[in-house]
């Protein structure tokens, strides 16, 4: 297996903040790496080590070389903050950056990949939030790299958008290209990356595919109630036989397999108690970045059952969802 990115022992402080503190970390040929972590954690500075676009301390070789020799056309970057000229259309801009390279995709093709093809001839400052963010995703395509790296690519995308940029990279992951992406969006990581590695305090603590993650980190399968008689339901699931906690009109119920759903629904009618709705969620890589980073859901309370906010239902395996999932690290 070819290492398309290897870092050892990369730091870099800004002063007194130690950005990043000793990463380790080698990304495969086509592989698509994951990059997570709360708010300054240190994934920006991460990526532009690895794009050479800050001097760090340690190594760094992509493709075997320096970040900074790397020809300029094989590399894509979306940085997390990109202002091209307002007053330039979406095609005139992805038309400009491509004839920067020596090769690029037409400017047709790109811009249908993001999906602007109708917006094409507005100008940069006129698209909305997500649109705009999909040109800048364009330009970072439009050399055709065969190393891409995103920094928060789908900030600001409605969830169609999302849905077929995330295709898109799909695609472009099935035909080789290695991609390395930061993200807040959990959905988004576990969707496309091979490997996932969580950042914290500039250090890399967990690195595995989110299965390995989930398997170490991510807790019990849980079923989650939401209820107006918590106490109640707590005792008759527990004379069930079931490990039943209560926060608010929550109950969460942990180690449920799908088949002890109907039983703990039984036990719950058998004592007369309502609820409004009743999930059952496998754990996620939510439920690992909570559980690593210690972080609650904004407005939400933390439960010493796996992290499941009062009130809402986890992603991403409801059986009857009851609410769009909550992305708590966003
Ligand atoms: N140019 C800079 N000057 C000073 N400090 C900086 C600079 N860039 C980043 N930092 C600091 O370095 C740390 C890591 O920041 P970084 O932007 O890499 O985090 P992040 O994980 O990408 O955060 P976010 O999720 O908010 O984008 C933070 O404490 C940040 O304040």
């Amino acid at each position: 297996m070819n290492e398309a990115v290897v870092a050892a022992g990369v730091s870099k402080r800004y002063g007194e903040t130690v950005a990043l503190d000793g990463v380790d970390l080698s990304v495969a040929d086509g592989e698509v790496f994951g990059l997570i972590g709360p708010n300054g954690a240190g994934k920006t500075t991460l990526v532009r080590a690895l794009t050479g676009t800050t001097p760090v301390d340690g190594e760094i070789t992509v493709r075997g070389a320096a970040p900074t020799a790397v020809d300029a056309d094989r590399i894509g970057l979306l940085p997390q903050s990109f202002s091209p000229p307002a007053r330039l259309t979406a095609r005139e801009l992805i038309d400009y950056y491509g004839g920067l390279y020596e090769t690029a995709r037409s400017t047709e093709e790109v811009l249908a990949a993001v999906g602007l093809t109708d917006a094409a001839d507005s100008w940069y400052e006129t698209l909305s939030g997500g649109q705009q963010r999909r040109v800048c995703v364009g330009i970072a395509l439009v050399n055709d790299p065969d190393l891409l790296f995103l920094d928060e690519p789908t900030t600001g995308i409605d969830p169609a958008g999302r849905q077929s940029l995330w295709s898109l990279l799909e695609e472009l992951a099935d035909g080789g290209t290695t991609i390395v992406l930061t993200s807040h969006s959990m959905t988004e990581v576990q969707r496309l990356a091979d490997r996932v590695g969580l950042l914290q305090d500039g250090r890399l603590v967990a690195v595995g595919t989110p299965t390995e993650l989930i398997e170490a980190h991510g807790g019990d399968s849980r079923l989650v109630i939401d209820t107006d008689q918590p106490e109640a339901a707590v005792n008759a699931l527990r004379e069930a036989d079931f490990a039943a906690t209560a926060s608010h009109t929550t109950v969460v119920v942990t180690g449920v397999s799908p088949v002890e759903i109907g039983d703990a629904a039984a036990a719950l009618s058998t004592a007369g108690i309502d609820y409004g709705s009743l999930t059952w969620a496998e754990p996620s890589l939510e439920d690992v970045y909570l559980q690593l980073t210690g972080e609650q859901f904004a407005g939400g309370e933390r439960l010493d059952t796996g992290g499941v906010p009062a009130g809402t239902t986890t992603e991403p395996n409801a059986v009857t969802p009851t609410a769009e999932p909550q992305e708590g690290a966003e």
